[in-house]
C-alpha cells in the first residue's frame, strides 16, 4: 500500500483517514479550492465502484460521473485530451476550430482535463448503474494492467462515444493543475492504489449550483465520509514525493 520509505504518520490526521478510506475502497469528499471551481466531488477508486455507488453518486451528488486517469497510463492507453482531438478534427468540419476550448475560455482554470467518453464493450446502452459500474471497473483494471507492463488492447475492450467521461491528469499533477482530476490521482498515489479515480460533483438540489462547502462538510459528517481540501492534498503530495 503506502511505499516502504513512506509512513502514513507523516500525514495530517485527516489525510490519514482519507488514505485509509480509499485503501478500503470507500468514498471520500474532495473539495478543490476557493476561487477555482469551489466544488466538492464524491471520490472513490475506479476498481472499488459498484452499481450501488453509481446510484449514490447520481442521486446524492448529481454531477458528472467521470474517471480521472494517471497521465502515464493515459499516454500508454492512447487517450489524448478531447480539445486536441477536436482541433485535429477541424479538417472534417471547419466549424470545430471555433468551438474548441482555448486559453481564457474557462473561468476557473486554463484548460479542462477531458479526454474521450467510453463504454465497455460488454455494456448494452452504457447508462444504467450496472453498465456504468462495469465501464468504470474495467477502466481501473486496464490502468492497473498497463502500469504493470501487461499487454492491453484498449479498443478491443472499450468503444467511444460512451457514457463515462475520462479525464487525463496533468503530468505535473497538483503542481500543474489543481482540479479534482489531479487531486484524486495524487491521493491515489499517496495511498498506493491504482491511479484511476471516479469523481462526481455535489450539486445543491435547491439552487442547482455547486453545493456550498459547509453543506458538503455537513453531508460528510452525516454520512461518515472524510472531507478533504485541495491544499491538504498538495501538502501531503509534497511529503509523499520527498519519500520516493
Ligand atoms: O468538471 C468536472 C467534470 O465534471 C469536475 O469538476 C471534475 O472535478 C474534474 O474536473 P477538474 O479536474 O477540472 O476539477
Ligand atoms: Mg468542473
Ligand atoms: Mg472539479
Amino acid at each position: 500500500m503506502v511505499s516502504n520509505t513512506d509512513s502514513i504518520e507523516n500525514y495530517s490526521t485527516n489525510i490519514q483517514k482519507a488514505i485509509k478510506a480509499l485503501q478500503r475502497g470507500e468514498m471520500i469528499l474532495l473539495f478543490d479550492l476557493e476561487g477555482r471551481e469551489a466544488e466538492t466531488d464524491f471520490t472513490i477508486a475506479a476498481n472499488a465502484v459498484t452499481p450501488e455507488y453509481v446510484r449514490w453518486m447520481r442521486k446524492d451528488a448529481g454531477g458528472l460521473i467521470c474517471v480521472a486517469l494517471d497521465s502515464e497510463a493515459s499516454e500508454e492507453l492512447g487517450l489524448p485530451f478531447m480539445a486536441d482531438i477536436v482541433r485535429e478534427a477541424n479538417q472534417c468540419s471547419t466549424a470545430l476550430h471555433k468551438i474548441v476550448e482555448k486559453g481564457g475560455d474557462l473561468k476557473y482554470d486554463s484548460r479542462s482535463s477531458f479526454s474521450i467518453w467510453v463504454n465497455h464493450r460488454d455494456t448494452r446502452t452504457g447508462i444504467p448503474d450496472n453498465d456504468r459500474a462495469l465501464t468504470i471497473n474495467k477502466l481501473g483494471e486496464i490502468v492497473e494492467k498497463t502500469l504493470n507492463g501487461e499487454e492491453i488492447h484498449f479498443g478491443s475492450e472499450f468503444r467511444t462515444p460512451g457514457h463515462v467521461a475520462t479525464l487525463r491528469a496533468a503530468k505535473g499533477l497538483v503542481h500543474e493543475r489543481m482540479g479534482q482530476t489531479e487531486l484524486s490521482i495524487a491521493l491515489a498515489k499517496i495511498a498506493g492504489i491504482t491511479p484511476a479515480m471516479v469523481v462526481c460533483e455535489m450539486l445543491d438540489d435547491e439552487t442547482g449550483r455547486a453545493l456550498e462547502k459547509g453543506d458538503a462538510k455537513q453531508y460528510g459528517k452525516d454520512n461518515d465520509l472524510v472531507f478533504v481540501e485541495g491544499e491538504e492534498v498538495v501538502e501531503a503530495y509534497d511529503i509523499w514525493l520527498k519519500s520516493q
